[in-house]
């Protein structure tokens, strides 16, 4: 059964369509990439997904996530469906979390959230052990300082570490990450990229990878959806689209990531 099945979905904004009429589906355990320049609409896709869009956007069409229809859901049900089937991870992990708040405590909510949907009781001497472990899948170090700390006094790959964690509490069958190494340095881009495909692989997740970076992309999932001014133009497994692109625009996206990484060879 898919586990996200979305189907002609429009986002608008005062009548006007940024997203238009995308379809796809994603099967329990495929990783499948969007990919588009800035601007065509593939974190809108993504917010939409999980009923998240900022106000003013509205959507039409169905997105049916595990069985459940998000479009038109309330947000009670929504609530329910975030976290215990999709959890997020997005470009800047300073928009998941708390700068008031220490991270071992933000990484502990989370985990105790899910302890508590799901029924099981806890104590405050389990939540300690269930942050470390979290902490240590993720590869942070100094466990006992990091947990300590206020977002600010951390780097930003440490920052994502921490998202990361706090998306792995949920224990989510859909993992969604929206550029979620764009704004890290290259070292640091490819540390966590190792660490998502790892934590994906090991937990059996699903994952819907945004990104404009084709070889990010490439190395991560197995299908890819090209995405151009809100409109899906090409689909297929991601070999093929980028052995043999049928669209136009896919063949400059890939000219030009190709100019890119000859610069940066030259560099
Ligand atoms: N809150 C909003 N109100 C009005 N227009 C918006 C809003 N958010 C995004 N847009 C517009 O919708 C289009 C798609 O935006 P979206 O953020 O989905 O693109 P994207 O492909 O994710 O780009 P990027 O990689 O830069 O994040 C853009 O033209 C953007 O300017």
């Amino acid at each position: 059964m898919s586990l996200l099945k979305v189907r002609d979905l429009s986002v608008a904004a005062r009548g006007r369509n940024l997203v238009d009429s995308v379809s796809f589906t994603l099967d329990a355990g495929e990783r499948l990439g969007i990919i588009g320049e800035s601007g065509s609409g593939k974190s809108l896709t993504a917010t939409a997904i999980i009923g998240l869009l900022p106000p003013g956007l509205s959507a039409t069409g169905s997105v049916l996530l595990d069985g459940h229809e998000v479009i038109g859901a309330r947000e009670g049900e929504l609530t329910a469906l975030r976290g215990a089937v999709a959890a997020t991870v997005f470009q800047d992990p300073l928009t998941a979390l708390d700068p008031l708040m220490r991270v071992g405590r933000q990484i502990g909510e989370v985990w105790e959230r899910t302890e508590r949907r799901a029924g099981r009781p806890h104590g405050k001497g389990d939540t300690r052990a269930a942050v470390f472990s979290l902490m240590d899948e993720v590869s942070l170090p100094e466990p006992e300082r990091i947990a300590g700390a206020f977002p600010h006094e951390i780097s930003g790959g440490q920052r994502q570490r921490v998202a990361i964690a706090m998306a792995l509490a949920c224990r989510p069958k859909l993992l969604i990450a929206d550029e979620p190494t764009t704004a890290l340095d290259v070292t640091t881009q490819k540390e966590t990229l190792a660490l998502l495909a790892r934590l994906v692989a090991d937990h059996g997740m699903t994952l819907l990878f945004i990104s404009h970076d084709l070889p990010v992309v490439a190395g991560i999932v197995d299908r890819v959806v090209v995405m151009r001014t809100g409109v899906v133009v090409e689909e297929g497994p991601v070999r093929q689209v980028f052995a043999t692109p049928t669209h136009a625009y896919t063949r400059e996206l890939l000219v030009a990531a190709e100019r890119f990484d000859r610069a940066l060879g030259a560099a």
